[in-house]
């Protein structure tokens, strides 16, 4: 579904150059759930505005579903960590939900369906008439997920979607990408620098080195389909595999290779 090949990028500007990517190559396949973790500023937002065609790199490339990616690609959504800033607080909700599916140019039937069955699949199918300032932060970025969702999208990057929220909103957030993604069959890529969650959520992690990034382990998560926050975080699995991610994220914030 996804293909990064030989990724680099460098920003230049202002007599300076930041080397933010070195050489990443991987895949993610159809139905996948990828969790992506690594070091503070080592460039994980860089890559998902590559991958989302937002920013070009500077060599390599980036494949969905056999093409080029060169711009914003249909088929592909993203949810951004700062929610106040990413819903319009001029819009109700189903109007923020509505906005990118007008721009799709889908009827309006069909629009409605759409913002009906996502803001239901998020829990909030009381909140149509609401503000996004009259909800809190946890409900806010349920409708900034509600919203990627009724564009229907094939694949779903997430940016540090749940740092701004506090820890229980996060666990259930977490357990809402889980069942949305077993239900609706869609790709998921999530960035995190949060390792628990990474190894909560994923069926896989790929752990970042610091920047110049490359990446430094592709981890599977052989823990079972089944998740829940009590029981998936006592079993003896999950503290091994957090361990050894926390582990990998030191050695590569010492720069030790691997
Ligand atoms: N527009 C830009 N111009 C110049 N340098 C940039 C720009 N955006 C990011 N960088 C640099 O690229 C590197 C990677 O930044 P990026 O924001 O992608 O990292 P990150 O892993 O998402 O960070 P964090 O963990 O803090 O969210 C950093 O050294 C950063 O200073």
């Amino acid at each position: 579904m996804l293909d990064v090949n030989g990724l680099r990028k460098t920003y230049t500007g202002d007599g300076r150059t930041v080397e933010a990517i070195r050489d990443l190559t991987f895949t993610v396949a159809d139905g996948d759930l990828t969790c992506l973790v690594g070091p503070s500023g080592c460039g994980k937002t860089t890559l998902l505005k590559c991958i989302s065609g937002l920013l070009p790199p500077s060599a390599g490339t980036v494949t969905f579903a056999g093409t080029p990616v060169t711009a914003p690609p249909p088929g592909m959504a993203v949810v951004f960590q700062e929610y106040g800033r990413s819903l319009f607080p001029w819009l109700r909700v189903a109007g923020n939900v509505e906005l990118p599916l007008r721009q799709k140019g889908l009827p309006r039937d069909r629009r409605r369906e759409l913002v009906d069955t996502s803001l239901a699949a998020v829990g909030l199918a009381d909140a149509h008439s609401a503000y996004p300032w009259q909800l809190s932060g946890g409900m806010q970025q349920r409708v900034a997920i509600a919203r990627a969702l009724a564009y229907e999208p094939r694949v779903l990057l997430m940016d540090e979607p749940f740092a701004a929220v506090d820890a229980q909103t996060r666990a259930d957030l977490e357990d809402l990408i889980r069942d949305l993604w077993q239900r609706l069959g869609v790709t998921v890529l999530f960035v995190t620098h949060d390792i628990d969650e990474a190894v909560y959520l994923g069926q896989r992690v790929l752990i970042l080195s610091a920047s110049p990034t490359v990446i430094r382990e592709d981890l599977p998560i052989d823990l079972p389909d089944a998740r829940d926050q009590l029981h998936t975080r006592a079993l003896p699995r999950f503290t091994e595999l957090r361990t050894h991610v926390y582990e990998q994220i030191q050695a590569a914030k010492k720069r030790i290779t691997a």
